[in-house]
């Protein structure tokens, strides 16, 4: 590389911080003319909001990498081209090329996907250095494919990138997306996917750059109808929350799958018998039953005061018009409506047909008449009335049930001591799904264009139909690993769960190559996956860096406190986060001992983790990643309920450098070592 080749470069982001600097001011000025003139509110307010975020981004950005690829053309559309990539579009001003090509335009794609076997017309792909505190471009590496030359996955920047230590919330990876990636992140806004990745193949990381990726290709068909991400509980989506942020996207709502369905404060438990069925699909034809079961078929004339007269609607046709909506299949509530309608239009014909005018007025009064005869034959109900009436009542729950759950599943949900009111029910999470179903088939709920699921394996039939009533006309990315399924309903294969998220048909793709978890600790994941019954590829880890450390701890607890506490003093020697994993009953014996010994521990509560050193119980350990691991006795994780080795899995997958394993009771069988050894693969 040449000294004068890099000055080039650092002249050229000079030219594009000051054309940054420039958009900042148009994007401030714009924010007070755009509040002006926008047309109607909704506009004004979208308007404001965009050139706000916009001009706040840019404003905190002109500092930061401003691009991380350039692309010379020598054949093909683009020919003696020259186009640098980063994270936005930096203008030249009107009329002129920009200075820097977003990362989703679609000239974009060949920085990720050229090769030297398919060049794309590409002359040289220049990977730009950045350095991070401060942030400075340092240097660049150049790949020839014409001539070739391709380093891949050997480039030194890409391999830096990956092996960063990760301080802080997750970051977005535009820099270094791979190929594999590249083509799910930018699959169409019509394709629902379904990625089966091992831990650490970025499923995470492609879904949120999919997002963004969407909203640039389709923002007109996204931006009304809205993106939804769900991730597994709060403290993961506190992890995810930065990315989209960073990549220029504020407008998607990102939320767990029990924030989108609470209708209120969960007041009640369930015994783990009740949990299952409640979150069984079966449940979904009984509450229809249950639902359906309040509507009557007429049993006698209806006759309604009219003026002077009183006009009739005979039993027969009653009956046919419920019956004729009952086969429309349309949401009850909508059914109801109809009904109504209906009723009120052979009211009409009759008055008519006498030469009665019948405008607004007389509608509206013979609606009302109506509406109170309804109440006996179609009545309207909320969701909690239905879900209390069915499991306060032995009798309604045996009818809606009957052929569908066994007697023992019955009793498993029905109340003991139903509550005076459904107004005073002591909802569960589980009911929550419940209650849930039912408001689907009164009402359709909001759809969203497009739904982001991570973590899908863990999500129950009951909760996959929840997610499937809010995206009946979007698509659908759904992300997980069968191996990692902790729920007792955890998926064993996709394509039954696509069924229930209403995308039978989604493309199944896996991807098997790590970019978190270092080989030596893939190669005990691996022993690990083979003992659970799942049936999905083992992992390749990008990483040859890394260590692992097994250390048997004599003289009892007392013993392996001391021993997490020293692990944890040498994990601070190193740069990164540190998380010390256990089981969730010990997490606070082992949080006491760090603290009580004068290290500094923050808890996972709340999403927001302060400081180097986070307590992380096993079940919370999803989606969430640190460089160094102090995982806590294994055989106590695996102990933990039926799906105890998934979670050891789990908590095994997530160091990115270092994992030091802990015990002082027996390791697993499968673990390669006897007690008392330590491997150590490559250090750092
Ligand atoms: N192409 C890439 N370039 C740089 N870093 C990457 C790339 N792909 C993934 N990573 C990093 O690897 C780590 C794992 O990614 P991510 O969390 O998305 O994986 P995952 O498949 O969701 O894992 P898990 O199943 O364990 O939750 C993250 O730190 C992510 O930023």
């Amino acid at each position: 590389m040449t000294g004068t080749e890099l000055d080039r470069e650092l002249a050229y982001l000079a030219e594009c911080r000051a054309a940054m600097r420039r958009m900042v001011e148009d994007a401030r000025l714009n924010v007070v003319v755009g509040e002006h003139v926008a047309g109607d509110r909704y506009s004004a307010e979208r308007l404001g909001r965009h050139l706000k975020s916009l001009a706040k981004q840019l404003g905190e950005e002109p500092d930061g990498p401003v691009f991380f690829g350039r692309l010379d053309f020598a054949t093909g559309e683009h020919a003696g081209r020259r186009y640098y990539i980063g994270r936005r579009h930096v203008s030249a001003g009107t009329g002129r090329q920009p200075l820097v090509l977003d990362w989703r335009a679609p000239v974009s794609r060949v920085f990720y996907q050229a090769g030297a076997r398919d060049p794309q017309g590409l002359r040289v792909r220049r990977r730009f250095g950045w350095s991070w505190r401060p942030v400075a471009l340092t240097g660049f590496e150049d790949e020839h494919l014409g001539r070739g030359d391709d380093t891949g996955t050997a480039s030194r920047i890409v391999a830096a990138e990956i092996e960063r230590p990760r301080v802080g919330p997750m970051r977005d990876i535009v820099a270094t997306i791979q190929p594999e990636q590249d083509e799910l992140v930018r699959a169409g806004l019509d394709d629902s996917i379904c990625v089966q990745g091992a831990p650490g193949t970025g499923k995470t990381a492609v879904g949120l750059h999919r997002a963004a990726y969407l909203l640039y290709a389709h923002r007109q068909r996204l931006e009304r109808a809205g993106v939804l991400v769900l991730g597994p509980n709060q403290a993961f989506l506190g992890y995810i929350s930065a990315v989209l942020p960073s990549l220029g996207e504020v407008d998607v709502e990102q939320t767990t799958v029990e924030r989108l369905l609470t209708r209120g404060p969960v007041r009640g438990a369930d015994r783990e018998d009740a949990v299952l069925v409640k979150h069984d699909a079966r449940m979904a034809t009984v509450l229809r039953r249950a639902l359906y079961a309040r509507v009557t078929a007429p049993a006698e004339p209806l006759a309604v005061p009219d003026g002077p007269h009183r006009r009739r609607v005979r039993e027969e046709e009653l009956r046919d018009i419920v019956a004729g909506v009952l086969r429309e299949e349309i949401p009850y509530g909508v059914g109801r409506e109809r009904v109504l309608a209906r009723i009120v239009a052979v009211l009409r014909r009759q008055a008519e047909a006498r030469g009665q005018t019948c405008g607004a007025a007389w509608s509206r009064k013979t609606g009302r008449a109506v509406a109170g005869y309804l109440g006996t034959v179609w009545p309207a109900v909320t969701p909690e009335e239905v879900v209390a009436g069915l499991l306060g009542d032995p009798e309604a729950l045996a009818g809606a049930a009957e052929g569908i759950l066994t007697p023992e599943e019955q009793a498993a949900i029905l109340w003991r001591r139903p509550p005076r009111s459904a107004g005073s029910a002591r909802w569960s999470a589980a009911d929550m799904v419940l209650l849930d179903e039912v408001a689907g088939l009164l009402e359709r709920p909001r759809g969203y264009g497009h739904v982001i699921v991570d973590e899908a394996q863990d999500l129950s039939p009951m909760q996959c139909r929840a997610v499937a009533r809010r995206n009946e006309h979007g698509s659908l990315t759904v992300l997980g690993d069968l191996a990692q399924g902790t729920a007792p309903w955890a998926a064993r294969d996709w394509r039954d769960r696509l069924g229930h998220l209403g995308k039978p048909d989604a493309q199944l793709i896996a991807l098997t190559t790590g970019y978190r978890v270092p080989a030596v600790v893939v190669e005990i994941a691996n022993r690990l996956l083979a003992e659970l019954a799942v049936d999905v590829p083992a992992t390749r880890s990008f990483r040859a860096d890394g260590r692992l450390r097994v250390h048997r701890a004599g003289g009892g607890p007392a013993g392996l406190s001391a021993a997490v506490v020293a692990a944890v003093r040498d994990a601070l020697g190193h740069d990164g986060s540190i998380a010390v994993i256990t089981s969730d009953d010990a997490l606070g014996p082992v949080t006491a001992a760090l603290r009580s010994s004068g290290v500094e521990v923050a808890d996972l509560d709340g999403g927001t983790a302060v400081g180097r050193v986070t307590a992380v119980p096993a079940s919370l350990a999803k989606g969430l990643e640190y460089d160094h691991v102090v995982l806590v006795e294994p055989a106590e994780i695996v102990g933990a309920g039926a799906r105890g080795p998934h979670r050891l899995y789990v908590a095994l997958t997530r160091a990115v450098s270092r994992l030091d394993v802990l015990h002082a009771g027996p390791l697993p069988d499968w673990f390669p070592q006897p007690a008392g050894t330590a491997v150590a693969g490559p250090g750092r």
